[in-house]
């Protein structure tokens, strides 16, 4: 089955129309990139589907059923994640303690805070912290870590929550390229793994073509085109109005690197 369907999604600002019949699907172990311009509508399409902004016309279908304005936290619990900011992780904690607190708050245990808490949920932190290459600094505190180690630290909080979708709302931003191909290569990983759909928005050419399956490309509000890497790529219009010759360059490096 569909594991996400936006159906003909609309947004106004104002004069402003920030999405205009946005209509796409994405499976269980996909990775589908949206890309476009500054102001395009990637976060306004983004944000309909995880419930942060109500559309003013169509419908969001998770899994067959309609979670169209629903609140974040009601389409969370619907096993819809997303990766957080690095102001939401506890810099004073523990690389595992924050670990433990997504799954604490996963499995609905708040009120149980007040007995030893660091002991809930360790060895499956550890196996989060272990997927994603972190188990060796579970011990530290997170502040201490280089900005990409916090990026996998994020994405083990984020799943801890076992998503069926996670949403990345430009993962690499702030990266360093080398740091950036990492994490990609990472989550691309495991939605395949563990059959997670993942959408996600980027900057990031070199990231886009070398791991989306799928690329949805939008341009004021509306999408000009959508397919494989390979296909959008040779799209003339997404030529013209968005890749031009750094695009173009991006995805003949990531031809290469994957053959
Ligand atoms: N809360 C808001 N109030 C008014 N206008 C908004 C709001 N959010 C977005 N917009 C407008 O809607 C349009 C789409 O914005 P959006 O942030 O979705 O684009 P984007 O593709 O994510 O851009 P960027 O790549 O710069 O993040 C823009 O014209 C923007 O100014």
């Amino acid at each position: 089955m569909t594991l996400l369907a936006a159906e003909g999604l609309v947004k106004r600002f104002g004069g402003v129309l920030a999405a205009k019949d946005v209509s796409f699907a994405l499976d269980a172990g996909e990775m589908l990139a949206i890309i476009g311009p500054n102001g395009a509508g990637k976060s306004t399409t983004f944000n309909m589907v995880g419930g942060q902004l109500r559309p003013d016309g169509g419908r969001v279908m998770l899994e067959g059923r309609d979670v169209t304005g629903m609140p974040p936290r009601t389409v969370c619990r619907m096993g819809v994640g997303r990766t957080f900011q690095v102001a939401q992780t506890f810099l004073s904690f523990t690389v595992i303690g924050n670990v433990q607190m997504a799954l604490i708050a996963h499995h609905g245990q708040t009120r149980k805070l007040l007995g030893d808490a660091m002991a809930m949920h360790r060895a499956e932190a550890l196996t989060l912290l272990d997927r994603v290459g972190m188990a060796a600094q579970a011990e530290r505190p997170i502040g201490e870590l280089a900005y990409g180690d916090v990026k996998r630290v994020e994405l083990a909080i984020a799943l801890a929550a076992a998503p069926r979708l996670l949403l990345m709302d430009e993962p690499t931003a702030g990266m360093a390229p080398s740091e950036r191909a990492a994490l990609m290569a990472l989550v691309a990983g495991i939605a395949r793994e563990q059959r997670i759909g993942v959408l996600f928005t980027e900057h990031d050419m070199d990231a886009v073509f070398a791991h989306a399956d799928r690329i949805l490309v939008l341009v004021r509000g509306e999408i000009i085109a959508r397919g494989t890497p390979e296909e959008v790529r040779n799209d003339p219009e997404v030529q013209r109005v968005y890749l031009g010759h750094a695009g173009t360059k991006a995805a003949q490096r990531a031809r290469r690197a994957h053959g």
